[in-house]
């Protein structure tokens, strides 16, 4: 398994969990109460408005006509951890929405910690290497939704971006990711939803620890031709202020330093600056 996820990382920087063991029931009650959420008044969900983009909760709604093209989708970001913290911050409305989604927040973030184990595992590291800090650290989900679009309308539902995150876990009602894929010319390769699987994608965090051996992957989403879909992405990171620097394991003569130290409260301050060189670029030495 080390192997496949070392080759799924550095090569593909992208793969899947089946048989996680979150159940059906669990997915399902959060991506129902999510989709009530969004389909509730804007009157209840402006409520979460915000531009502070480190507000523990925050609704956004971007109608945009940017570089990237026409961009629709709304989204809820919730700090998740510790859980108890933050839960009580959360829309309450549907009633059920803490309940769905903090059981669902709670076991992905088990299931992600177990995972790093054997990712850092794969990097050469200790499989404990970063459990005290991910246990302590930062759980930030959010979720996404798309309106319906024909595909001839070229609406993007999130423009190409990586992630900031030590790793982040996506559920989806429906396909919509794509990925790009350097292999074979830069072509965005769409990955289709598995009911019950979750993705797991490389973030700019754990590209900087393994001092570029795992590279955090450009995606983006689109929007379903049939459907509106719902997305949820977990991103696990370290506390706030806890740097993340690449590990002295993987730094020699052969293998000089490529990235310098960082943390979550660097990324959010990079969010609400003028640099328009991306996050991870900026880290690059
Ligand atoms: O909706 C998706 O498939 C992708 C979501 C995503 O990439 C993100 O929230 O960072
Ligand atoms: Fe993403």
């Amino acid at each position: 398994m080390l192997q496949t996820i070392h080759d799924a990382c550095q090569n593909k920087v992208f793969f899947q969990v089946v048989n996680h063991g979150i159940s059906q029931r669990v997915i399902d009650d959060a991506l129902g109460s999510l989709s009530n959420f969004f389909e509730s008044a804007m009157e209840e969900k402006k409520i979460f408005l915000s531009d502070d983009v480190k507000k523990p909760v925050r609704f956004g709604t971007s109608r945009s006509n940017g570089d990237a093209g026409k961009v629709s989708r709304d989204f809820i970001k919730l700090y998740a951890n510790p859980i108890e913290d933050w839960i009580g911050l959360w829309p309450h409305d549907p009633t059920d929405f803490r309940e769905n989604v903090g059981k669902y927040a709670s076991e992905v973030r088990r299931l992600g910690i177990d995972i790093m184990g054997a990712v850092t595992e794969s990097l050469g590291l200790s499989p404990t290497y970063l459990r005290n800090s991910l246990e302590q650290g930062m759980h930030i989900l959010v979720a996404n939704t798309y309106p319906q679009c024909s595909p001839t309308s070229k609406i993007l539902g999130l423009p190409p971006h990586t992630d900031h995150s030590i790793i982040t876990f996506l559920l989806e009602s429906t396909s919509g990711l794509e990925i790009m894929d350097f292999t074979d010319s830069s072509a965005w390769k769409s990955i289709p939803a598995v009911k019950s699987t979750l993705k797991v994608i490389v973030g700019n965090h754990l590209e900087v620890l393994g001092n570029g051996m795992y590279k955090s992957v450009f995606h983006r989403a689109t929007p379903s031709p049939r459907l509106s879909r719902v997305s949820v992405a977990s991103f696990l990171s370290l506390r706030m202020g806890e740097t993340v620097e690449p590990a002295v394991e993987l730094v020699d003569e052969e293998h000089p330093q490529k990235y310098r130290a960082t943390s979550l409260d660097e990324f959010f301050n990079h969010l609400s600056s003028n640099e328009e060189r991306p996050y991870i670029d900026c880290l690059k030495i």
